[in-house]
C-alpha cells in the first residue's frame, strides 16, 4: 500500500470535525518525505504523522472491507491501489450508496456490495481495506440502560430532537382554540343584536367574518395534522431503528426467551409515541384552554361557569377509576397475546415436527385456551372503556343541560342575555371536548405503561459493548486467544455452564474440542467468539480483553461457525455473502472446494436460486456447507467451528477438512468442537475434553485419544451371537470416543 496522501487525510479529518492543525500536519508530511519510513503499515505511518502534528490521542485501525460496518463511515478506503475518502449516503431513506473521492480523480458512487474483496490474485495487502478513525465525537450512542425508564426517555428524546414542530403545532392549536371564541360570540351577537332588530347588514358582516374564521380553522387543523403525521413518521422510523439495533447488539446470552414477547417489545413503542405526542399537545394547549373557556363562561354567564368546573373532578375521578381497573386486564391481555404470538411462530417453524409427531392437536388446544383467555380479557376491557366513554358522554350532556338551566336563571335574574346563554353553551362544548379527551388519555395511558414496561425490559438488557465505551483498536494480529477464571451461567439458570480457571490457545494450534452432549463445548466457543459474555473472568484476544476491543476488529480476526447454521430469505449467493461481497473467483473457489457448486448447477438460476424464509430450499448438509463457505470466505485468523461436519457424509467431510487445511495459515488458530474427531485427528495438535463445564483432559492427540478410545470401546454394548459375546464394532464417527467418560 502506498502512504495515505495528505489531501485525503485532511478531507477525512475535516469530515470528522477532528481538531487538527492543518499547517502542522502539512509540515509533518513534508518532514516525513525527507526520511525513509520506519514502517510500511499505513496505520502506523498516519499515527506517526498525526502525532508529529500534535494529535496524540488518535485511535485508528485498518480493517478489511468485508468486516467493516459501513455505518462507521466516513473513512479512508484502500481500493484499486489508491486511497479514497469513502462516505456513506442514504438516499430517500433507504438506498445505501458509497461515494469515493480523491484528489485528481473522478468521484465514484457505488453500492456497498459493488466493492468486492479478495479479487483474483489479491494479496492480503491489495485487498480493499478501510483505515478507520475512532474519535470521541464519533461516539454518539447514549447509555439508556442505566435510566429508570429508558423507553420513555427514548420517546422524549426522539420527539424533542427537533423541537420546532412542538411550537408549530402548539401555535396552530392555540389559534384553533382562539377561533372558537368568535364562533360563540357570533351566536351571542345574532341573538342579542340581529334577531331583535333584524339588522341584515350586521348579519352579513358577521357571516363574512365567520366564513373567514371557518376557513382559517380548517387550514390550521389541516396543517396541524400534516405536521403531526410527518413528526410521527420520522420519530417512528428512528425509534424502531433504535430498538431494532439494540436488539441486534444485545448480549446473546441475555436475549428474552419468548419470541412473542420479543416481537411485541420491538413493536410496542409505536403506541407509546402516538399517545405521548398527542398527549403533549393536549397538555400544553387543550387542557389550559379548557380552563380558559370555563373562565370565559364565568365571565359571560357567572354561575354557569361553576357547572363546567364541577364536571372536571367527576370526569377525573372516572378516568382514574377506569385506569385502575384496566391495569390488571391490560397486563394479562398483553401477556397472553405475546404467548399466542410465540405459539404461532413456533408452530409455523416447527410445522414438520408437529405434523410428524401428531402434536398439532396439543398446539390447537393451547391456541384455543390462549384465544379464549385473550377474548375474555378483551371483553372486560372493552366493557370497562365503553362504560367510561358512555359515562363521560352522559356527563357532558348533563353539564350542557345544567348550563342551560342555570343560564335561564341568569336570564330571569337579568345578568345574562339569551345570546350570552347560547354563547355559554357553545363555549361549554369546547370544555366538554378536552375533558372527554382527557378521560380517554387516562385510559390509554394504562396501555402505554404496559407497553413502556415491555420496551424497558428490552432496553435495560445489556448490549455487547457499553454505549460510549472507548474501544481498543489493537493493530497487531493476535497470537493467542483464551479465557481466565471463567465462570458462565445463563440467566435464570441455577447451574453454572462453564467453570474454567485458565485455558489458552496459541498461534498455529489445531485443537479438537471433545466432550459429551451438553458438556459446554458450544458455550465455550461462543464465549471465545465474543457472542456470550462471561459473568466472571476474562476472555483474552491477544494481549487485550476481547470485550474491550472494537467488535469489528474481533469479527475481522475471529471466524465462528454455529452448530445450527441459519439461512435467510434471499438467494444462495446472498446467503453465502452474508458479511459482504467477495470476488466471483473466491466464491467459485470456495463453493467448488465444498461441492456447493453442484447445488447451484442443479438449479436453472444457479447461484441466484431462491432461498425462502427460515432457509428452506436446502438440505441440512447443504446448509452446513453454506455456513462453512461463509467462514472460509471471511479468512479469519482464529477459526472456531462448532460441529462443522455433523450433517455431512464421509465424502463431504473429507472435502471440508481438505478445503479448510488449504486455507489455514500456519499462524492461524483452529478450534473445532466435534463428535466426529477421527477425520480431523491426524492434523490436530491438541485435544481438549470439556465435560460438565470444565476441561477434564487437555493434551496432544497421541496422549489423549488412546485413553478416550479405550473408554469408548469398553463402554460399547455387547451382543450375544450364538452364545459368543462380541463387542459391537466402532461406528465411523466413534460417538463413544467423544463422551470423554
Ligand atoms: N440458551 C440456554 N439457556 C440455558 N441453558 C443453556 C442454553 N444453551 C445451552 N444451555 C445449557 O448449557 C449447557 C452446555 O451446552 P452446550 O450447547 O455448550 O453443550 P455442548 O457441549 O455443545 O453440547 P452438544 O455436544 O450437544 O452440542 C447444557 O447443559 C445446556 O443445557
Amino acid at each position: 500500500m502506498i502512504p495515505v496522501p495528505l489531501s485525503e487525510l485532511l478531507a477525512l479529518l475535516d469530515k470528522l470535525h477532528a481538531p487538527v492543525n492543518k499547517a502542522a500536519l502539512t509540515q509533518a508530511y513534508a518532514r516525513a518525505q525527507t526520511v525513509p519510513p520506519l514502517t510500511d503499515r499505513p496505520q502506523d505511518q498516519v499515527r506517526g504523522l498525526l502525532s508529529d502534528a500534535g494529535m496524540k490521542d488518535v485511535r485508528l485501525a485498518l480493517l478489511p472491507w468485508r468486516r467493516f460496518d459501513p455505518r462507521h463511515l466516513p473513512a479512508l478506503m484502500w481500493h484499486e491501489q489508491a486511497w479514497w475518502l469513502a462516505e456513506r449516503h442514504i438516499e430517500g431513506g433507504n438506498t445505501d450508496t458509497l461515494t469515493l473521492t480523491r484528489e485528481g480523480a473522478e468521484s465514484r458512487t457505488l453500492a456497498p456490495d459493488d466493492i468486492v474483496t479478495g479479487a483474483p490474485g489479491t494479496a492480503a495487502g491489495d485487498e480493499t481495506a478501510v483505515l478507520w478513525f475512532s474519535l470521541a465525537s464519533h461516539v454518539q450512542s447514549e447509555n439508556l440502560s442505566d435510566s429508570e425508564n429508558p423507553a420513555m426517555r427514548l420517546v422524549w428524546r426522539e420527539l424533542l430532537r427537533d423541537r420546532s414542530w412542538v411550537f408549530r403545532v402548539v401555535a396552530a392549536t392555540l389559534l384553533v382554540n382562539i377561533l372558537a371564541i368568535p364562533t360563540s360570540l357570533f351566536a351571542m351577537q345574532v341573538y342579542d343584536r340581529v334577531v331583535p332588530t333584524l339588522a341584515w347588514a350586521t348579519l352579513t358582516t358577521l357571516v363574512v367574518g365567520m366564513v373567514l374564521v371557518v376557513g382559517l380553522d380548517w387550514l390550521l387543523k389541516t396543517l396541524r395534522a400534516r405536521i403531526m403525521d410527518s413528526v410521527a413518521s420520522s420519530v417512528d422510523k428512528r425509534l424502531s431503528q433504535h430498538v431494532y439495533e439494540h436488539l441486534l447488539h444485545l448480549q446473546l446470552d441475555q436475549q428474552p426467551g419468548s419470541l412473542g414477547t420479543l416481537a411485541a417489545q420491538v413493536g410496542a413503542l409505536d403506541s407509546v409515541r402516538q399517545v405521548v405526542s398527542a398527549g403533549l399537545v393536549f397538555g400544553i394547549v387543550d387542557l389550559p384552554f379548557a380552563f380558559l373557556f370555563i373562565g370565559l363562561i364565568g365571565l359571560i354567564g357567572g354561575p354557569v361557569g361553576w357547572v363546567y368546573l364541577g364536571m372536571l373532578p367527576v370526569a377525573l375521578a372516572l378516568g382514574l377509576y377506569t385506569r385502575l381497573r384496566l391495569r390488571r386486564l391490560t397486563r394479562q391481555q398483553m401477556l397472553r397475546s405475546n404467548e399466542r404470538l410465540g405459539l404461532l411462530v413456533d408452530s409455523i417453524r416447527g410445522a414438520e415436527t408437529l405434523r410428524a409427531s401428531h402434536a398439532g392437536w396439543r398446539f390447537a388446544q393451547d391456541w384455543q385456551t390462549l384465544s379464549n383467555s385473550i377474548a375474555g380479557y378483551s371483553i372486560q376491557q372493552k366493557s370497562l372503556t365503553q362504560f367510561c366513554t358512555n359515562t363521560t358522554g352522559s356527563l357532558s350532556t348533563l353539564a350542557y343541560v345544567m348550563g342551560i338551566v342555570v343560564g335561564v336563571w341568569g336570564v330571569e335574574a337579568g345578568y345574562l342575555t339569551t345570546g350570552g346563554m347560547v354563547a355559554c353553551s357553545i363555549l361549554g362544548g369546547r370544555v366538554i371536548g378536552p375533558v372527554s379527551q382527557g378521560v380517554q388519555y387516562l385510559m390509554q395511558w394504562q396501555q402505554v405503561r404496559e407497553a413502556l414496561d415491555m420496551v424497558n425490559n428490552l432496553l435495560r438488557k445489556p448490549t455487547e459493548r457499553r454505549p460510549g465505551q472507548t474501544l481498543l483498536l489493537p493493530d497487531r494480529l493476535p497470537q493467542h486467544i483464551g479465557v481466565e477464571k471463567l465462570r458462565f451461567a445463563f440467566p435464570q439458570s441455577p447451574v453454572q455452564q462453564l467453570n474454567i480457571p485458565a485455558l489458552h490457545f496459541h498461534a498455529g494450534e489445531r485443537v479438537l474440542l471433545l466432550g459429551p452432549v451438553g458438556g459446554g463445548k458450544s458455550t465455550l466457543l461462543k464465549i471465545l467468539a465474543g457472542l456470550y459474555r462471561p459473568g466472571e473472568g476474562r476472555v483474552r484476544l491477544g494481549d487485550a480483553d476481547l470485550w474491550e476491543i472494537d467488535p469489528q476488529l474481533v469479527s475481522a480476526q475471529v471466524g465462528y461457525l454455529p452448530q445450527a447454521v441459519q439461512l435467510f430469505k434471499g438467494t444462495l449467493r446472498s446467503n453465502l455473502m452474508l458479511a459482504g461481497a467477495v470476488s466471483d473467483t473466491t466464491l467459485t473457489e470456495v463453493t467448488r472446494d465444498l461441492a456447493l457448486d453442484q447445488v447451484a448447477a442443479g438449479n436453472p438460476l444457479g447461484m441466484d436460486m431462491a432461498i425462502s424464509e427460515g432457509g428452506s430450499g436446502l438440505s441440512g448438509g447443504q446448509r452446513q456447507l453454506v455456513g462453512l463457505a461463509r467462514v472460509l470466505m471471511s479468512r479469519p485468523r482464529i477459526w472456531l467451528l462448532d460441529e462443522p461436519t455433523a450433517s455431512l457424509d464421509g465424502e463431504a467431510e473429507t472435502r471440508v477438512w481438505k478445503a479448510l487445511q488449504a486455507r489455514l495459515q500456519p499462524e492461524d488458530i483452529l478450534i473445532v468442537a466435534t463428535h466426529r474427531p477421527m477425520a480431523a485427528v491426524n492434523f490436530a495438535t491438541r485435544v481438549l475434553v470439556v465435560q460438565e463445564g470444565t476441561v477434564v483432559r487437555d493434551g496432544a492427540p497421541d496422549k489423549v485419544m488412546p485413553g478416550l478410545m479405550a473408554r469408548a470401546t469398553a463402554s460399547r454394548p455387547t451382543v450375544e451371537v450364538m452364545n459368543v459375546k462380541t463387542r459391537m464394532p466402532a461406528a465411523s464417527n466413534s460417538a463413544g470416543v467423544l463422551n470423554g467418560r
